[in-house]
């Protein structure tokens, strides 16, 4: 469960956000749709604990999680929070599977390779585990992203434009995935994207 109030952020006195609250409970989904520009990234990168609010208050699993330490914040995100970027980061002199297993490391946690090889195989990727990630497609790539994120077991998932740049069929494919995966862990999903194929796909949706 995320839910945030009164959340107000500004790059500079022009470029000023005041969001809407947000809130997602264990196992639903949210869409958050606008267009370029309105601050759908903005958004997702306060709800990821990435950016620091001028007002306003973020909770995660019913914990106040603004205004803590930035060690503890670190420790909370990569604990509570799977984040998938609008374009994936990757370390590139990594192989797939150990860009996966990185997730493991940032949360202090042991190694799990058997659930990395598990979300491989059922996001259809098992086969480029051992390559290097500039060696897949954008397609295959964002289904790593997935997995990373998914590797902790989450209470919140965020995703920033996970279908921007796919065809309908994989678009399907991904948030289908997403949808189950999350729903799987217990896990609040949140979408933001313009994409307006995504628009059924949601019942809980906010407009920025
Ligand atoms: N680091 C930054 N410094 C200054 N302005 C920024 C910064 N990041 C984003 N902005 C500005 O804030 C506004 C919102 O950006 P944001 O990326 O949140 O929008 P968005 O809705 O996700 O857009 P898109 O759909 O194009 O990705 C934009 O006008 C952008 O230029």
């Amino acid at each position: 469960m995320i839910s945030s109030t009164n959340l107000r952020f500004s790059y500079s006195p022009q470029k000023k956000f005041s969001f809407p609250d947000i809130q997602c409970k264990d196992k639903e989904t949210l869409l958050i749709l606008g267009q370029s520009g309105k601050g759908k990234t903005t958004l997702l990168h306060l709800l990821a604990l990435l950016l620091q609010p001028e007002t306003g208050q973020i909770s995660i699993a019913e914990r106040p999680v603004t205004n803590l330490s930035p060690e503890e914040v670190t420790k909370i995100r990569a604990k509570n929070i799977g984040i998938i970027y609008q374009k994936p980061h990757f370390v590139s002199s990594l192989s797939v599977l150990d860009n996966i297993l990185l997730s493991n490391y940032l949360a202090d946690r042991k190694e799990n390779i058997h659930k990395a090889r598990l979300l491989a195989e059922k996001l259809g990727f098992a086969e480029h585990l051992p390559k290097k990630t500039s060696q897949l497609s954008q397609g295959e790539q964002q289904r790593v992203s997935i997995a990373r994120a998914l590797m902790n077991e989450p209470n919140v998932i965020l995703a920033d434009e996970p279908t921007s740049s796919l065809d309908d069929s994989n678009t399907q494919n991904v948030i289908t995935l997403l949808k189950e995966q999350s729903a799987s862990i217990g896990a609040s999903l949140i979408v933001v994207t313009h994409d307006q194929r995504l628009k059924d796909e949601f019942s809980n949706q906010v407009h920025l």
